[in-house]
């Protein structure tokens, strides 16, 4: 069986690399062979062979103690323009294999004891034509975690999005709140998280706090590791990759 969890969120830069990092990350720590996947990227940096380079695919190798030889393995489609991927491909006149992008994901799947991969977008952000995020899920079949923003506009934006995933058939196995200020969350942002839960009806797996040194790619992975371990429910979620207890593909 493929073991491992496939990461969505409400929007684009919601927080799925960072997540997908902290898990695997707290997945190496316990001295598990931990694979990630970013199957297409885009808006990467350009680098000076005229290359795209995803900087998501290099956090998640990081964080996953990949070497920069494995590049290709972990992101197989980097696109350079900041744009959904079937459209950044058309404008360099490129066209989209899916089916590169499953078969790198089962690959990884096949050789690591545990792999998280990271979408792109949202559930409805466009791959290759009309070939969404959303079919990406449907083929591969891994438990879903959802990444939402704790702030204003949150609640329509993570209902609409299990409301979408519902319509698709994709069972969301939770959901994650990212930059979660514990000290400082006033009522709008425990009224979200209390919002959030009764309309969806779907578990918080986590109240993943803002890290310093992060945006600067200047995080250290170990701290990384320590802060999912201590924010996260780690053994339910390494329990959800090996397809125990949780509404996935496998049971439904
Ligand atoms: N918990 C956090 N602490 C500090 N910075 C964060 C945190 N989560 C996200 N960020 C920052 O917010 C930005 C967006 O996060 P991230 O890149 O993880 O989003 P994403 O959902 O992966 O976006 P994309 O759709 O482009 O893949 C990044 O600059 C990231 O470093
Ligand atoms: C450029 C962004 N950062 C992201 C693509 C986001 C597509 C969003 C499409 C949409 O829903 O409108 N690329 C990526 O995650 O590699
Ligand atoms: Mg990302």
């Amino acid at each position: 069986m493929q073991k491992g969890l496939f990461i969505t969120a409400t929007d684009t830069g919601v927080g799925k690399t960072v997540i997908s990092g902290a898990i695997a990350a707290a997945l190496k720590r316990r001295g598990i062979n931990v694979g990630v996947v970013k199957p297409v990227a885009s808006g990467g940096r350009v680098n000076t062979s005229g290359q795209p380079v995803s900087e998501d695919a290099t956090f998640l190798m990081a964080a996953a103690g990949m070497a920069e030889e494995r590049r290709q393995e972990v992101n197989p489609v980097c696109l350079a323009a900041a744009l959904t991927p079937a459209v950044a491909a058309a404008e360099c006149g490129m066209t989209i294999d899916v089916t590169k992008l499953i078969t790198a994901c089962r690959a990884m799947l096949n050789q690591s004891e545990l792999t998280v991969v990271e979408g792109v977008g949202g559930m409805a952000a466009p791959v290759w034509k009309d070939y969404l995020v959303a079919d990406m899920m449907l083929e591969l079949k891994l438990p879903v975690i959802l990444v939402v923003k704790p702030n204003l506009g949150t609640i329509n934006h993570t209902v609409l999005a299990a409301e979408y995933a519902r319509q698709r058939s994709i069972p969301l196995a939770g959901i994650i709140v990212n930059c979660w200020d514990e000290a400082a969350a006033t009522v709008l942002e425990r009224s979200n998280l209390a919002y959030i839960k009764l309309l969806t009806g779907l578990p918080v797996l986590g109240k993943f706090p803002s890290l310093a040194g992060i945006p600067a790619g200047q995080a250290s992975m170990v701290a990384l590791g320590q802060a999912a371990e201590q924010h996260l429910a780690i053994d339910h979620i390494i329990g959800m990759m090996k397809g125990e207890d949780c509404p996935c593909f496998r049971q439904s």
